[in-house]
């Protein structure tokens, strides 16, 4: 098993009698994609700005790297790449420039912040206007050339708030890209935001966090099926054998395959199957048994959002 790059234990922080984040125990391993999920002011911002050491915890334990944040916050700087929800660059300056500016600060070489500049804005895809003004860049090339600065630092961590906040979907989907690739390179992610459906796509696990605490936590699939019971969703389309117009003998016959949790007529000829694994040629088996016409079947995956409603109204239901 990976090492573990992120360790928290009954992590707290309270602001007066605001109880931003509580009892936090979280574990991130080498490599993983991680994404804090939850809704606005539930203390995801909170949570990282503890881990880069911006903000002191009111109690418990944490370890980035090995290193704890409060003690040597700048040797957690220099390793762990930063990008708030909102990257502030020199608008007057190109993005070179401004990247330039940054390696300079960060009192790295002038040759080697070149090699690293030229690759990082290469990586993300905004080589060719590396010499516009950054005044002149849409959010989505904002957001890129904020990785592209991190990317600079050569970090082992990267930690992004709201990364795809404001970012219309195609440019979203682009910078989910990107953040994929960062995993290929062994880079640790661990990310915040309150759109569940955009980056279940990218997390190995996830988070859900709701009033300061972190509730459930593991792979979208393996919450998907603790709390809806199925990980596995199948639409299929099937017209049932004559002498079964109401296609009660094909429900029945879909019902009986091994894993099969629920099946749900949406519509004339369309049912919905939730199954523990995957089922599908089981069930085209099964249709074809009860002597139905096999149209369509495809597969979707239970999002996080119907994991998150159901999730929470099951607590209110019981509360
Ligand atoms: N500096 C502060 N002073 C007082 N209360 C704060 C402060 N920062 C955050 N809080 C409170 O702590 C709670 C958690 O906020 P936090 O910003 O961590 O949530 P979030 O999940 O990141 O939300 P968002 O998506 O809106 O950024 C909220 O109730 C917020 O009002």
């Amino acid at each position: 098993m990976n090492a573990t790059v992120i360790e928290t234990r009954g992590l707290t922080k309270r602001y007066g009698p605001t109880v931003a984040v509580e009892g936090l125990d979280l574990e991130i391993r080498k490599g993983e994609v991680f994404g804090l999920l939850g809704p606005n002011g539930s203390g995801k911002t909170t949570t990282i700005l503890m881990l880069i050491g911006l903000t002191e915890p009111t109690s418990g334990e944490l370890s980035v790297l090995g290193l704890d944040p409060r003690l040597t916050p700048l040797m957690v700087k220099r390793q762990v790449g930063y990008l708030p929800d909102a990257v502030g660059f020199y608008d007057e300056l190109t993005a070179w420039e401004n990247l330039r500016y940054i390696t300079k600060l960060n009192g790295l070489p002038a040759a080697e912040a070149d090699r690293r500049i030229g690759a990082a804005l290469e990586r993300m895809g905004l080589a060719r206007v590396a010499n516009q003004r950054v005044a002149t860049f849409s959010r989505g090339m904002r957001q890129r050339l904020g990785l592209a600065e991190l990317l600079c630092k050569t970090p082992q961590v990267v930690i992004l708030d709201e990364p795809t906040l404001g970012l219309d979907p195609e440019a979203a989907r682009d910078f989910l890209a990107l953040i994929r690739q960062l995993k290929e390179d062994g880079i640790t992610v661990l990310l915040s935001s309150h759109l569940l459906h955009q980056v279940q796509e990218v997390c190995d696990r996830v988070g859900l966090f709701s009033r300061g605490r972190m509730l459930l936590t593991g792979s979208v699939e393996a919450l998907a099926r603790q709390v809806l019971g199925s990980a596995w969703r199948v639409h299929l389309e099937a017209q049932p054998a004559p002498s079964d117009p109401e296609g009660a003998l094909l429900r029945a016959a879909l019902e009986q395959v091994p894993g099969v949790r629920l099946v749900q007529a949406e519509s004339t000829g369309h049912w919905r199957v939730d199954a523990q694994q995957d089922v599908r040629s089981e069930l085209a088996q099964a249709a074809l048994g009860a002597g139905a016409r096999l149209i369509g079947l495809t597969q979707a995956r239970p999002g996080l959002d119907e994991v998150y409603a159901r999730y929470f109204q099951e607590a209110a239901d019981e509360a």
